[in-house]
């Protein structure tokens, strides 16, 4: 081996990521994850305007499209969430459903094998729990092999009650409409079992500084739909949320509905029409 290649074999050092380039890489994330979001809410919105002609939905259809994919689509989003999660001590939301379902079923006992649906899976969060916990990712846009492409309002349309755990964790937000946020919840329903359990995680804001939610109305819609809440706490972003399914309260409508002032609001809501009573 002569001298020079030595050379050339010896490890190169790795710049430090100072704080200053982790900050702006992190901001980069953020307003790319915001842009992208909004970009995708509009296109929900659009294709729900019934006051737009078909043409008209698919031009500024497209032309979202086009803007989405400028910025790098939902590949970006996906991997800039994922950034997002180290960016804050590596937590991810699954941490806190796999928790909470140690305290039900603890290790040491007799665990079923519980089937879990875990919606807009950016990844395999539950591998490490293969043992006792099966679980069937969906994402509308997969990211990697093993999650399924698949919108949860089509999933599995013809039949009900085949989970024991549903995760929506910062899916209902990325949702466009209220009609659709409250669809998702709905399906969510048909498909758990009885007395299983649906994990909601959603930013704090969508509760607590919004102009058609409260922390209380996303119960009671949830009661509604026959789910009381066993668990629930706050980080300071964040609102988790873990219900169980019991009996439904009868098909009561949520329309949307002024329950909070303030030019600060924010405008997310769940609304709800229950079809053939
Ligand atoms: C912010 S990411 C959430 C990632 C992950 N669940 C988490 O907690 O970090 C939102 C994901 O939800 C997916 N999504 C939104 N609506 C969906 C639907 N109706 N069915 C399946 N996936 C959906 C999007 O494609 C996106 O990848």
């Amino acid at each position: 081996m002569t001298p020079s290649s030595k050379k050339t074999r010896k490890r190169k050092r790795r710049k430090p990521v100072t704080e200053q380039e982790q900050g702006n890489r992190s901001k980069r994330s953020k307003s790319l994850i915001w842009e992208i979001h909004h970009l995708n809410q509009e296109l929900d919105r659009i294709t729900a305007d019934p006051d737009l002609t078909t043409q008209e939905k698919e031009t500024k259809k497209e032309n979202l499209q086009e803007k989405i994919a400028t910025l790098g689509g939902l590949t970006a989003y996906q991997t800039a969430s994922k950034k997002g999660e180290h960016h804050h001590g590596n937590f991810n939301t699954a941490q806190w459903v796999i928790k909470a379902l140690q305290e039900v079923f603890p290790a040491g006992q007799e665990r079923p094998q519980l089937e879990l649906l875990d919606v807009g899976a950016v990844s395999l969060n539950y591998e490490k729990q293969k043992k006792w916990i099966s679980c069937t990712a969906i994402d509308l846009h997969p990211q990697q092999a093993d999650i399924l492409e698949c919108d949860l309002i089509k999933f599995q349309m013809k039949q009900s009650e085949i989970f024991d755990v549903i995760v929506l964790s910062l899916v209902l937000n990325f949702a466009g409409t209220p009609e659709k946020r409250g669809r998702m919840l709905q399906c969510s329903s048909r498909l758990c079992k009885e007395n299983g359990y649906v994990f909601i995680v959603l930013p704090l804001a969508c509760l607590d500084n919004s102009r058609y939610m409260t922390d209380d109305l996303l119960d009671e819609i949830m009661a509604s739909l026959g789910f009381k809440k066993v668990k629930g706490h706050n980080s300071r972003k964040l609102s988790f949320k873990m219900y169980q399914k019991e009996k439904a309260k009868g098909k009561q409508d949520f329309k949307k509905r002024k329950v909070r002032e303030g030019v600060r609001c924010n405008n997310f809501c769940i609304t709800m029409e229950r079809r053939g009573r």
